[in-house]
């Protein structure tokens, strides 16, 4: 059993860890929920986890006592020396990557998952990235991740929903999408304006026949004009009209009223084309 380790605000204070508004620093202390969040993806003991975002280590120490390998990147260099006492207490389970996680490599072999509080302000492209790509499983086991309320409800929307859109059908498409715990604004130091939420994703079976690229494609179109008619918006993608056709899809029905199976339909008929 490691040593007992101190309290986060006292690491904070410690090492001068005043959190930056531009790095979307917006600190976990509360041990218990931590370790909730730790807990979401299953037994990590022994398991490859990529965590974005440790800042002062808070969730990371909750994947450490989980039993896990952690590869963590962070981007504040003043972090570095409260990450590195983690990893003299947690003997040759942790891993320290400074830079920015939408740039540099884990190098990760092997299936690993996803855990972070992530900085608002590059979760999305980080989710979207992990999500896309033709090749099915993924590196990834699964993606345990925070994110603004409101981005977690469209990750997880039905069709016929303001919230829903790309996102979703990205999320959906070859994934289960499950909003795992909701959390208060006032769990986090500083509090953000807005209340959180953590999402799960596992890898699902990936639907035949359908190009990620040409999904992605047809997504953007229709929800880059969510109100107008399909008719309308898939206009500047070649043969989507003709595959609503085939499909017997009502051209006059806008985007946020097709079900993630149809659009993955649309995808399909595309697919065979390119
Ligand atoms: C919301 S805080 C979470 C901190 C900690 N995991 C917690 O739960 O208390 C986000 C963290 O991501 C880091 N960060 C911001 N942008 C980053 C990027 N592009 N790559 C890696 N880390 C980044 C910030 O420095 C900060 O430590």
């Amino acid at each position: 059993m490691p040593a007992a380790l101190p309290p986060l605000r006292d690491v904070i204070t410690r090492h001068g860890l005043s959190a930056s508004k531009a790095l979307g620093q917006n600190f976990l202390f509360d041990e218990q929920l931590l370790d909730r969040i730790a807990a979401i993806p299953g037994s990590l003991d022994g398991q490859q986890v990529l965590e974005i975002g440790p800042g002062p280590g808070g969730l990371t120490r909750a994947l450490l006592r989980a039993g896990a390998q952690v590869t963590a990147i962070e981007m504040d260099r003043r972090c570095l020396p409260a990450l590195a006492e983690l990893a003299d207490v947690f003997p040759g389970q942790l891993r320290v990557i400074e830079g920015d996680a939408t740039r540099v490599d884990h190098g990760l072999t092997g299936p690993f998952h996803v855990v972070a509080n992530l900085p608002y302000n590059v979760g999305t492209a980080l989710l979207v990235g992990w999500l896309g790509g033709q090749d099915w499983p993924p590196q990834w086991a699964s993606l345990t991740l925070m994110f603004q309320l409101e981005v977690a409800q469209r990750i997880v929307a039905e069709s016929g929903s303001d919230a829903y859109g790309r996102l979703a059908i990205l999320s959906q498409w070859r994934c289960q999408a499950r909003i795992a715990m909701k959390v208060h604004r006032s769990a986090f130091t500083p509090p953000p304006k807005v209340m959180s939420a953590v999402i799960h994703l596992s890898p699902a079976a990936m639907p035949h026949g359908v190009s990620a690229r040409v999904l992605e494609r047809v997504t953007e179109a229709a929800f880059g004009q969510r109100r107008k008619m399909l008719r309308q918006s898939l206009k500047g993608v070649p043969g989507a009209l003709a595959a609503l056709e085939s499909l017997g899809i009502d051209p006059q029905r806008r985007a946020e009223t097709l079900r993630v199976d149809e659009f993955v339909a649309i995808a399909r008929e595309l697919s065979k084309a390119t």
